[in-house]
C-alpha cells in the first residue's frame, strides 16, 4: 500500500510541475583481531596475529526501460571518458561541470546574501538557475560541510528530487554511496509528526549501471517485508541514479552491542535470521551482512536489512561438489539451499552474475566484462517477484537475471584463484599438478621455471566471488570456492553473534585474506579448515598446526576482560620467580587457556556466565566452518535459543501461578503460624495473670 501511494504521489507532484513531462525531459536532461586486534588482554597477545517505476515522468528517467538503458549507458561512457564532446543534447549540465557552476552560483548567492540574516532551520540546499527553481532560493547556502555537499551534489545531479522532495540532512556515507534523509515538499505544511521521511541512496556516479540495476531489482523483488528495505521510487538523470526507501531512524551498532541483555539479543539476531530466510527463499545471497547493514530501532523495536549493492543469485550446482560424499545439503526441505534445484539457464546467469554484482566490494568492474543487458522493471516484477522456495510452482523460481551474457566472461584480477590456496579438484582445473579432464591432464611444466607453461595458461579460471566486508568473509570465500551458496550470509550473522556475545567489534580484522583465514584458523583449529578446503575440493597449506579454542571461554572471557586481564590475579598465578605459563596454543597465560580441550586448571567461568547453552550452540552452528554443514537462517529460526525462550515466555503465566500459589501457600502458613503463637501467647498471658 505505502509504495503504491507514493509512485502516485511522486507523479502527482511531478505532473504538478510538469505538465508535458516528457517534453520537459527533452529539455532539461536529454542525456541526462578481536583476539587480534581487539581489546587485547593486557598481558599477552594472541600469535598471529528496483522497480515498478511506474510513469515518474519521461522514459529516460525509468532506467529499467531499454532505451532508458540503453541511455544511460550511452551517459556512462561519457562519464568514463570525460574528454569526450558532449553530443550538445541540451543544456542540462551534469557532473563535475554543473557542480562548478552551481559553487560559482552559490559563492554570487552567497555573497548576496552576506547581509542578510542565516536561515537555521533548513540544511536544505536549493538550485541555481541550471537547476528546477524551488521555492526556496532564498535559502541557497554554500555547500559548509559534508552534509551540505552531498545535497547540493544531489540536487545538482538529479534536478527531479529537488522537485519532489526537501532533502536535510546525510544519513550515511557508504564505499557506493550518500544516503540523505528528505521529506516530501507536498507534505511541507504538514506538522512533523505526520510528514513522511524518505532515505534516498544517491549512488556514486562511477557506480556500474548493472550494479545499480541489479540492487534495485533485489529491493524491488523482496524489500518492504520480513525485515528488508524496500523502495519507493527511483530517480535517475544522466549517469546518476538515486533510489527512494523508506527511512527508518536507527542506533549505531557501536553503542548498543555491549548494552543488550539476553532477550534483546535474542530479538536482534531472530530478526536478522528473519530478514536473512526472507532473502535466502529468493536463493539470493546478501553478500554484505553487517551491523552497519542491519540497521536496528531500540526504542520502536524495528529492524532493517539494507545494502544490497552486492547481493547476488546463488551459485548453481556443480557436479563434483554435489557428489562430495558426506555432505549433507539437505537438512530440511524448507530450508534447502538452491545448490540442486537450479535450471541450466539460470546457471548461466549466475555465473554472470558472479561477474558483476560479485564483484569485490571496494573495487572497481572492468567495463570490458559481461554486459547484462537490463530488463524491463515490469517483467522483473511480474516474473520474478516469487521466492524460489517452490511456494509458485507457476513461475521459475530463479530468474533473477535472464539474459545470457554477451561476452564471455571477465573476472576481475582478485577474484581469480591464486596460488596459496589453488583448487585440487579438476572441474575448475586450478591445481597445476592435477590429473584430469581436458586441458588439465597435461603435464605442468611450471616447476623451476620463470614463467607459467603454457598447460597451465591453458586452464580454466577459478571463479570464486570475494565481494563483501573484510571481517565477515567466511571459510569458503577465503578460500576462494567457487560455489558460494546463501551460507555467506549466515557465517555473517555469527560474526555478528560473536561481536555481541564477547562484546568485541569488529571480532574480525584482517588486513588481507590470507591472513582473514588465519584469523578463523586460531579459532577453530587447522583441522576444521582443512577438512572444510578438502570438502570443498580446495587445497591448503598452513605452516603450523593449532588446536580449537572454546567459543564459551572465548566469549565469556572477552566480555569480562577488565577481570580476566586484571594485573592482581596474575600476579596471583606467578610462581615465586615472577614467572607464568602461557598455553602453547592459544597463546594465553595457562590460567585464562581458551583451548577446548585445555590441559590446565583455568579461572572458573561460571560465575561469569550470562548466557544460556543453546546460544553458544547456534554460534557454533552459525560460525560452522563447512558451508555445506552450516545451519540455514530457516533452520536456526528453530533453535532451542529462540524455541526454548518462546516456550519459557508461554510458560511464564504457569509458572508464575505456581509461584503466587507457592507464595500463598508460605502466607497461609505463616498465618497460620503467626495465629498459633498469638493463641499460646495469649494462653501464656492469661496463664501468668
Ligand atoms: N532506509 C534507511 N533508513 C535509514 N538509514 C539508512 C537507510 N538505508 C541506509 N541507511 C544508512 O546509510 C548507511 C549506508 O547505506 P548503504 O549500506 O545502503 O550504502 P553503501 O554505500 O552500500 O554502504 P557500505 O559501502 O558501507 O555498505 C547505512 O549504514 C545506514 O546508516
Amino acid at each position: 500500500m505505502g509504495e503504491r501511494v507514493i509512485y502516485h504521489e511522486l507523479a502527482a507532484v511531478h505532473h504538478h510541475h510538469h505538465p508535458h513531462p516528457h517534453q520537459h525531459h527533452q529539455q532539461q536532461s536529454p542525456h541526462s583481531q578481536a583476539l587480534f586486534h581487539h581489546p587485547q588482554p593486557q598481558q599477552r597477545r594472541p600469535k598471529q596475529g528496483m522497480a515498478a517505476m511506474p510513469a515518474l515522468a519521461s522514459p529516460s528517467h525509468v532506467y529499467a526501460n531499454a532505451n532508458g538503458a540503453a541511455a544511460w549507458r550511452g551517459a556512462r561512457q561519457q562519464q568514463y571518458y570525460p574528454n569526450t564532446i558532449s553530443t550538445g543534447h541540451g543544456p542540462g549540465p551534469t557532473g563535475a561541470a554543473a557542480m562548478k557552476q552551481l559553487q560559482a552560483k552559490q559563492l554570487a548567492n552567497s555573497e548576496q546574501q552576506q547581509q542578510q540574516p542565516p536561515v537555521a532551520s533548513e540544511v536544505s540546499v536549493g538550485a541555481t538557475d541550471t537547476l528546477p527553481t524551488t521555492p526556496r532560493s532564498g535559502q541557497i547556502k554554500p555547500p559548509r560541510n559534508k552534509s551540505e555537499e552531498a545535497i547540493a551534489d544531489l540536487l545538482v545531479r538529479i534536478p527531479d528530487v529537488g522537485q519532489l522532495f526537501d532533502v536535510h540532512s546525510r544519513i550515511g556515507n557508504g564505499t557506493f554511496s550518500t544516503v540523505l534523509l528528505a521529506t516530501m515538499r507536498r507534505e511541507a505544511n504538514l506538522p512533523e509528526s505526520l510528514r513522511r521521511k524518505f532515505a534516498i541512496k544517491h549512488h556514486i556516479p562511477t557506480s556500474h549501471p548493472d550494479r545499480i540495476m541489479k540492487e534495485l531489482q533485489c529491493m524491488t523483488k523482496m524489500g518492504g517485508t520480513e525485515n528488508v528495505v524496500g523502495i519507493h521510487c527511483c530517480l535517475r538523470c544522466d549517469a546518476s541514479a538515486a533510489f527512494v526507501m523508506p527511512y527508518m531512524p536507527h542506533d549505531r551498532f557501536h553503542d548498543f552491542y555491549t548494552r543488550m541483555d539476553v532477550p534483546e539479543i535474542r530479538l536482534y539476531m531472530r530478526n536478522l535470521l528473519v530478514a536473512l530466510r526472507h532473502v535466502h527463499k529468493f536463493d539470493v545471497i546478501h553478500r554484505d551482512v553487517k551491523p552497519s547493514n542491519f540497521l536496528y530501532n531500540r526504542r520502536r523495536r524495528e529492524f532493517l536489512l539494507v545494502d544490497f549493492g552486492l547481493a547476488q543469485h546463488a551459485n548453481p550446482p556443480v557436479m563434483g561438489a554435489i557428489a562430495n560424499p558426506g555432505v549433507n545439503y539437505n537438512n530440511n526441505n524448507n530450508s534447502k539451499r538452491p545448490r540442486e534445484r537450479e535450471t541450466e539457464a539460470v546457471q548461466a546467469n549466475v555465473q554472470a552474475d558472479a561477474g558483476l554484482g560479485g564483484a569485490v566490494k571496494r573495487m572497481r568492474l572492468h567495463e570490458e566484462g559481461t554486459k547484462m543487458p537490463l530488463k524491463p522493471v515490469n517483467e522483473i516484477a511480474q516474473g520474478e517477484a516469487q521466492p524460489a522456495d517452490g511456494s509458485n510452482p507457476s513461475q521459475q523460481p530463479t530468474t533473477m537475471l535472464q539474459q545470457q551474457p554477451q561476452q564471455p566472461q571477465q573476472v576481475p584480477q582478485q577474484d581469480q584463484s591464486t596460488a596459496s590456496t589453488p583448487a585440487s579438484g579438476s572441474k575448475y582445473n586450478t591445481n597445476r599438478s592435477a590429473s584430469g579432464a581436458s586441458a588439465n591432464s597435461s603435464k605442468c611444466f611450471c616447476f623451476a621455471n620463470p614463467s607459467v607453461c603454457l598447460n597451465c595458461l591453458m586452464k580454466k579460471e577459478v571463479h570464486a566471488s570475494r565481494a563483501g566486508t573484510p571481517g565477515y568473509r567466511p571459510p569458503e570465500v577465503l578460500l576462494k570456492y567457487p560455489d558460494q551458496t546463501t551460507a555467506v550470509d549466515v557465517w555473517a550473522a555469527g560474526v555478528i553473534f560473536l561481536s555481541i556475545m564477547s562484546s568485541v567489534y569488529p571480532f574480525f580484522k584482517a588486513p588481507n585474506d590470507f591472513i582473514a583465514l588465519a584469523e578463523i584458523v586460531t579459532i577453530f583449529g587447522d583441522q576444521a579448515i582443512r577438512k572444510t578446503a578438502l570438502a570443498l575440493d580446495r587445497m591448503i597449506t598452513l605452516s603450523q598446526r593449532s588446536r580449537p579454542l572454546n567459543l564459551r571461554k572465548l566469549c565469556l572471557r572477552f566480555r569480562h576482560r577488565t577481570v580476566f586481564s586484571d594485573a592482581k590475579l596474575l600476579k596471583s598465578h606467578e610462581s615465586a620467580d615472577g614467572r607464568c605459563e602461557v598455553c602453547r596454543n592459544c597463546d594465553q597465560y595457562f590460567f585464562n587457556c581458551l583451548c577446548d580441550d585445555s590441559e590446565y586448571v583455568t579461572e572458573p567461568l561460571d560465575a561469569y556466565e550470562c548466557f544460556p547453552a543453546s546460544a553458544y550452540d547456534l554460534l557454533h552452528r552459525l560460525l560452522e566452518v563447512n558451508p555445506h554443514k552450516r545451519i540455514t537462517a530457516a533452520e536456526a529460526l528453530q533453535h532451542p535459543f529462540f524455541t526454548e525462550a518462546a516456550e519459557e515466555v508461554a510458560e511464564q503465566p504457569r509458572k508464575v501461578r505456581r509461584q503466587r500459589h507457592h507464595k500463598q501457600m508460605v502466607t497461609s502458613e505463616q498465618q497460620q503460624a503467626d495465629l498459633e503463637l498469638q493463641q499460646q501467647t495469649a494462653i501464656n498471658n492469661k496463664l501468668l495473670n
